[in-house]
């Protein structure tokens, strides 16, 4: 398969604890992979083999069928879990010296430059030392430094951390069209409601052993529960001496219910339309955060 940042059977140690357990999983090409865990799970260390600043003791990374080498992970974009950037340099200076390491051309590095610090909401303070900038927009330029070489694979170690909603919505909307032209991107986050809004794929690793990977929907599929929604006019307490039903939550006209296997959803959606107009009915796919539950038990 080609186009797919692959991480196969990863282990790593620390003395004589291990905290990455073979651990593989792929981030493809055009799509947010999202890299949740818990505290000390194992996402940053992950992240760091992906580019190389630690080595494994086994396993490997490959970019697009073949095993990473120094020159290919410079045409990668990483944003470290500690942030590197000089205090007393202004945001543009930086990001143009940020472009010219990875070896773009200074006109191209002072024109990508431009670019990012205006999507970035940081034009007017492109000059700025950066220092004298708030945490969020130093967060900002940390992210643009990760982007300004317009690097073939994104690495974004807890990018979002820090930010407020509409900066969340400014690095997201610069992302996609990172995505939109082919580049994976892997990020880290402790903030699942800003995962699950964003992230095409993800991938959930506890205790440095991978849990669960796939695509949103996917995931969301796999751990449904056969459990529904109903909201009709009335009251919706008929629903208690309903054949296979087990009543979760009832708040009047609003009932959440699981179904016993094997019983048609269909049923109960007639038996509640014989009574009246029903304004909704469904099944209750779980948020992330019950995902992120289940499989960390
Ligand atoms: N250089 C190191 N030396 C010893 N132990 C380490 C080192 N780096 C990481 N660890 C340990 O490896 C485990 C995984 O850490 P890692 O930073 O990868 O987790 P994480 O998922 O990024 O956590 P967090 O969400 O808290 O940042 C932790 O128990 C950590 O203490």
């Amino acid at each position: 398969m080609t186009h797919v940042l692959q991480v196969e059977s990863i282990n790593r140690s620390f003395g004589d604890r291990q905290v990455l357990k073979e651990v593989s999983f792929e981030v493809t090409a055009g799509r947010m992979t999202g890299f949740v865990g818990g505290n000390g799970a194992g996402k940053t260390t992950s992240m760091r083999i992906i580019l190389g600043v630690l080595a494994p003791d086994s396993g490997r990374v490959s970019w697009q069928g073949t095993p990473l080498t120094r020159q290919m992970r410079q045409r990668f974009g990483y944003m470290p879990e500690e942030r590197g950037l000089y205090p007393k340099m202004s945001p543009r200076e930086q990001l143009i010296y940020f472009g010219r390491l990875h070896g773009l051309s200074r006109e191209a590095a002072q024109r990508n430059t431009t670019d990012l610090l205006d999507r970035m909401g940081l034009g007017e303070r492109a000059n700025d030392q950066l220092e004298s900038l708030s945490l969020g927009n130093q967060q900002r330029v940390q992210i643009a430094a990760a982007l300004v070489h317009d690097p073939e694979v994104l690495v974004l170690d807890e990018p979002f951390s820090g930010l407020d909603p509409l900066a969340v919505d400014a690095v997201v909307s610069v992302l996609r069209e990172h995505t939109a032209r082919g580049v994976p991107v892997l990020f880290s986050s402790h903030q699942l409601d800003v995962v699950e809004r964003l992230c095409d794929d993800l991938v959930i690793i506890a205790g440095g052993v991978i849990r669960a990977a796939g695509s949103r929907e996917g995931l969301r599929a796999a751990y449904t529960l056969p459990r529904y929604e109903l909201r009709v006019d009335g009251d919706a307490g008929w629903l208690r001496d309903q054949p296979g039903v087990t009543l979760v939550d009832l708040d009047g006209a609003r009932a959440v219910f699981d179904l016993a296997p094997g019983m048609d959803d269909q049923q109960v959606l007639n038996a509640a339309l014989s009574r009246g107009p029903v304004r909704a009915f469904g099944p209750v796919a779980p948020s992330l955060v019950e995902i992120f539950r289940e499989v960390n038990q």
